[in-house]
């Protein structure tokens, strides 16, 4: 990927950053560079996920799916960062894809009723993931998937696979009825765990090359240097740091294709639960170009100015021809195709922030393929823990998350949390119609 960082300068923008600044700036880089280095090098918790492209074999993943790989429907049974990197990858290249990916990412029960009843479940499978092998809504929709595949005829030992880490409830499960299973490698928390089984596993049964994925994050990783202007990923860490620190501290992506929507939500999760700590963090927001163009950019333009906006914009996409019309006011259309409008609206927005001198970062992708997804993912993780150095946080952890997570275990009679006393201790004042 590249990122232009040109309208994030104080000459255009405020807040903004001065060349001065980033000079200064790209001195604590190289400082954050060295500590992650060394984290990479030692295989600390967290910084290892920076090492997966060298570690992770596609062989394991393709023998472990070899079973399901006829299946027409994948039904991935995960959360957070046990769903969202897998649902990015597929998500960005279902075109190319005639199974289809479902994700059980919710424990809303219309809508799982709702998938199980639609989906042929002698032609699918189920990809249940969950690092910990322990969390709630996972476990739930398993053992509803599961039932509901018992109630089909299907034997749902044939037709699983699991990932998770190296014990707990999940790995008993799967132990017990022989599963294909893959292993959570050591030291990569779930959300950075994209490029490894956890997100691979949904690639590959889809048919996706994971090969090349894994190829594209590696060249990513080879950027990784002690200065920001040699590397993009480096520079989006830095830059969006540097504008938080200066009243920046809402976070747009915005990517402008459709097949990308789904990146921004597991970039909403990379930079909540790794940089949202210790009173600090930068909010991230979810948009999408041209659709939110039309709904949200008043605000971006013309709101507080507390808004980064990233655009994530492929360079080649698929083009359609506008057709002719017979409105004479409408002809201007027909001279053009989808894409060149696509471009021609990406252009005039960035321009229209810049002109209002709202700060905004370009990253390019060259098209949404395997090696291009690897990179940005890749990428995009790489900016994360630079961000965490340099806010100086503990990037790999997330106990506000686990906070809850007891309350709602204590209230379902699964132990003894005092989290779950907060529940009952709630402060009300209702107005009731
Ligand atoms: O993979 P699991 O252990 O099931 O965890 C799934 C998700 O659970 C929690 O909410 C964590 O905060 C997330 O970081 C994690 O991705």
């Amino acid at each position: 990927m590249n990122v232009d960082i040109g309208n994030a300068l104080a000459t255009v923008a405020s807040p903004g950053i001065s060349r001065e600044r980033l000079e200064r700036l790209d001195a604590q880089v190289a400082d954050a560079h060295e500590r992650i280095e060394a984290g990479m090098e030692h295989a600390e918790h967290g910084y290892e996920a920076l090492n997966l492209p060298e570690n992770v074999d596609p062989a394991d993943i393709r023998q472990a799916v070899g079973p399901v790989t006829d299946a027409d429907a994948l039904i991935t049974v995960g959360i957070g960062g046990s769903a969202l990197g897998a649902a990015t990858i597929t998500d960005a290249l279902a075109d190319e894809s005639d199974t289809e990916a479902i994700y059980l990412d919710n424990v809303d029960p219309d809508w799982v009723t709702g998938h199980l009843e639609r989906i042929d479940l002698e032609n699918a499978a189920i990809n249940v993931v969950s690092r910990s092998g322990t969390t709630a809504e996972t476990l739930a929709n398993f053992l509803v998937v599961r039932e509901a595949f018992e109630d089909a005829g299907v034997d749902w030992t044939e037709r699983t696979i699991v990932t998770t880490g190296e014990s707990g409830p999940l790995r008993d499960l799967s132990d017990r009825h022989d599963l294909p299973s893959l292993k959570v490698p050591d030291g990569v928390p779930g959300r950075f765990s994209a490029l490894s089984a956890v997100g691979l596993v949904a690639a590959e049964v889809c048919g996706h090359d994971i090969d090349t994925l894994l190829e594209g994050a590696a060249a990513e990783r080879k950027t990784l240097t002690g200065s920001l202007f040699d590397c993009p990923a480096y520079a989006y860490g830095a830059t969006s740091y540097a504008l938080d620190q200066r009243g920046a501290a809402i976070n747009a992506m915005m990517p402008y294709a459709e097949s990308l929507e789904t990146s921004a939500e597991w970039f909403a999760q990379l930079w909540a639960e790794s940089l949202g700590k210790d009173d600090l963090g930068q909010t991230p927001a979810r948009a999408l170009g041209v659709t939110d163009q039309h709904s949200q950019l008043q605000l971006y333009r013309a709101g507080p100015r507390d808004k980064l906006v990233t655009f994530v914009v492929p360079q080649e996409q698929s083009d359609r021809a506008i057709p002719d019309t017979e409105v004479d006011d409408l002809a201007y259309l027909g001279d053009s195709t989808l894409g060149e409008l696509l471009a021609a609206e990406f252009e005039a927005t960035e321009a229209s922030l810049a002109a209002a001198g709202r700060p905004n970062v370009r990253i390019e992708l060259e098209r949404v393929d395997e090696y291009e997804l690897g990179g940005f993912l890749y990428g995009m993780e790489a900016a994360c823990v630079l961000a965490g150095e340099l806010y100086g946080v503990n990037t790999f952890e997330q106990p506000a998350v686990e906070w809850a997570k007891k309350a709602t275990r204590g209230l379902l009679g699964g132990g003894d949390f005092e989290e779950a006393d907060a529940v009952a201790e709630k402060t009300e004042l209702r107005i009731e119609r």
